[in-house]
């Protein structure tokens, strides 16, 4: 027998010495890289004497998840947000150890998940649960639902029988479902309440972190809001703690508390939620939130302008992954030839040209390459004076030849390659002026030794 209180109580019976707004989770260094295998071609051999089995040839590495820290607080709604591809679904599948991390520590509770031996690891399961996108797939179509519900309580041995059954009828009011259709099957419910269903399934092992990967991405979003609404309400009684995952920046506003931003597998952005929308600090933030791709790679430095594509994660840039497109690329100051060190000499003015040039020559976004249309375009009054003029000439005069990757090659190994953001992996502590957690941005705009005299 299961009363109202019984399923409000429950979480406090546990023995559970977190306090609301300590960490409940604490994910440190954490990687996950998959090894990829160079496709069909490259996993047949053929010898004289006929095929021989497929071999693993040139193995790459997909660096999906990339040296990631941070903390999900008791009680809170983490937002983690990033486009298609970014590693957070890779995240969330590792923190739970669904899939193996390649590298660091996930602790829950202040034990390690990553050292758990896979018993220890299944009981702990019930304190953290996942729901997927796709309310659709996530349940058996051959299953009712009040049998679905009762499924993890079972697994757990949560419970009779009769008892099951009375927590998962009072589990479906709780998530909005009528109670009456627990002997129906899945078809017969709309995507939102079949995540809804999920949602149940989830709390029935009365867990204290749920991480939630896009459960509204796939409902119309006259739905979503319910939902969404639906998961604050239940947080708010059962003192639950979410990971939300989701690349929809206005579900993550209505959503969280704090906001992780990911890009290519590393988290560029942790902030609380006003603080990020007030007050970004990482050009890949600003980009998503101003949310307008214009691939014009002449614009040099409009806040929100992202050019350019997402490089693969099997060969991710070196320093900051996001230096590709970012149009705030640092200054470099120094060119190291050998023994001999350069210095540029240029000032901001020509760094923002010679930049503009360098985008230009990368994405082929031009109709045409010779020097007097380039020279028009990108240095009106004439290429820089020194050493950067010179490369700069040098790239140009390959352009006017039509050697576009060498003068790529040229520019990538005379200038960016000699930036900071080239260079060293940034993370830097920012000042919060909205809020009261910490902000990390990671962006070499923020390092005060460089950023001062360079912007
Ligand atoms: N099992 C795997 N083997 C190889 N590469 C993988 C595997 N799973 C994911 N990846 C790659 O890792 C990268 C991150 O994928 P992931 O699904 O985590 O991103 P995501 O941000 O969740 O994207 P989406 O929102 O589209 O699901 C992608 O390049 C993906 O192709």
């Amino acid at each position: 027998m299961v009363t109202e209180t019984d399923m409000t109580t429950y979480q406090n019976s546990q023995p559970d010495e977190i306090a609301y707004g300590e960490p409940l989770m604490e994910v440190a260094n954490l990687t996950k890289h998959f090894t990829q295998s160079d496709g069909v071609l490259g996993s047949f051999e053929l010898n004289t004497d006929g095929y021989v089995p497929p071999v693993r040839r040139n193995p790459r590495k997909v660096e999906a998840v990339d040296d990631v820290s941070f903390e999900i607080l008791k009680g809170e709604t983490l937002g983690l947000v990033g486009e298609s591809g970014c590693g957070k679904s890779t995240l969330a599948r590792t923190i739970l150890r669904l899939i193996e991390p390649t590298d660091g520590s996930i602790r829950f509770k202040g034990t390690d998940l990553a050292d758990m031996s896979s018993g220890t690891l299944r009981k702990k399961r019930q304190e953290i649960q996942i729901i997927f996108q796709d309310p659709q797939s996530s349940l058996n179509p051959r299953m009712k639902i009040g049998r679905i519900v009762e499924e993890p309580m079972k697994a757990h041995g949560l419970y009779d029988s009769e008892g099951r059954e009375e927590r998962a009828k009072e589990l479906l009011k709780k998530v909005g479902l009528d109670p009456q259709h627990y002997n129906r099957y899945p078809h017969a419910f709309s995507g939102g309440q079949r995540q809804r269903v999920n949602l149940a399934r989830a709390l029935s092992v009365n867990p204290d972190l749920i991480v939630c990967d896009e459960p509204v991405s796939a409902l119309d979003v006259s739905i979503q809001a319910q939902v969404l609404n639906t998961l604050q309400e239940l947080q708010d009684e059962f003192g639950l703690t979410y990971l939300f995952i989701t690349h929809d920046l206005s579900v993550i506003r209505h959503i969280s508390d704090r906001v992780a931003v990911m890009y290519l597998g590393k988290l560029v952005e942790i902030a609380d939620k006003a603080e990020l929308f007030e007050n970004p600090q990482h050009p890949y933030t600003k980009a998503l939130l101003d949310s307008i791709p214009i691939p014009d790679p002449r614009n040099s430095g409009t806040r929100g302008v992202l050019p350019g594509d997402v490089p693969s994660p099997l060969n991710p840039p070196s320093g900051c992954r996001f230096r590709t497109r970012c149009l705030r690329l640092m200054k470099p100051d120094r060119y190291a030839n050998g023994d001999e060190t350069i210095e540029y000499g240029m000032t901001k003015n020509e760094w923002e040209q010679i930049r503009a040039f360098i985008r230009s020559i990368s994405y082929r976004s031009l109709e045409q390459y010779d020097r007097d249309f380039l020279g028009d375009q990108f240095f009106e009054d004439g290429v820089p004076d020194g050493t950067a003029g010179q490369f700069v000439s040098e790239a140009l005069s390959l352009a006017d030849d039509e050697r576009l990757d060498e003068a790529e090659a040229l520019l990538e190994e005379r200038f960016i390659n000699q930036s900071i953001c080239a260079r060293e992996d940034p993370y830097y502590e920012v000042k919060t002026e909205y809020g009261t957690s910490t902000h990390i941005a990671a962006c070499h705009l923020h390092n005060k030794n460089v950023a001062q005299e360079t912007d």
